[in-house]
């Protein structure tokens, strides 16, 4: 039986443009290599979902966040890891992305994302956003 884990995810949108959003490409070498997810990562023992996630954007991309409402959730078993993956809006109140923690960042729309390579876990939330049933605003 593999490890679960529970990772908190932000769909954040570009500043002045509603139908982009961030998302970063993961470094060689590592799990997933080189495959596309939204930024974010494992929450911490004691951490609250909101608390891990501004600290992940935090460390991995210097921005700080306004992070908003749970928007999606799925469960998926890779062979090494069960990733129970939360999805929350959020919208970057200060800096600009930087990938430190990760091989690349770009801005894109869903059905963009749709032709990258994704985490396995992202497929349906990528059907669900682009098919609208995702409720994105306030
Ligand atoms: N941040 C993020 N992680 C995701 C997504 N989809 C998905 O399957 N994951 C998986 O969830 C885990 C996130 O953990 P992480 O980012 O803290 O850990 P990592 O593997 O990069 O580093 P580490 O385990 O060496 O600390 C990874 O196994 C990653 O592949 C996603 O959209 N965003």
């Amino acid at each position: 039986m593999v490890k679960t884990v529970r990772v908190v995810a932000a769909l954040i949108p570009q500043p002045g443009d509603g139908a982009r959003f961030l998302v970063q490409q993961r470094l060689p070498g590592g799990s997933r290599a080189l495959l596309w997810e939204f930024p974010g990562g494992k929450v911490e023992p004691g951490e609250t979902e909101q608390a891990a996630l501004a600290r992940e954007c935090r460390e991995e991309l210097d921005v700080e966040l306004d992070v908003g409402r749970r928007l999606w959730e799925g469960r998926h078993t890779y062979p090494d890891l069960t990733v129970e993956l939360v999805l929350y809006g959020a919208r970057m109140v200060s800096g600009e992305p930087k990938p430190l923690g990760a091989h690349a960042l770009r801005f894109m729309t869903p059905a963009e994302m749709q032709a990258l390579p994704f985490c396995e876990a992202d497929i349906p939330l990528l059907e669900d956003l682009v098919a609208g049933r995702l409720e994105l605003s306030a």
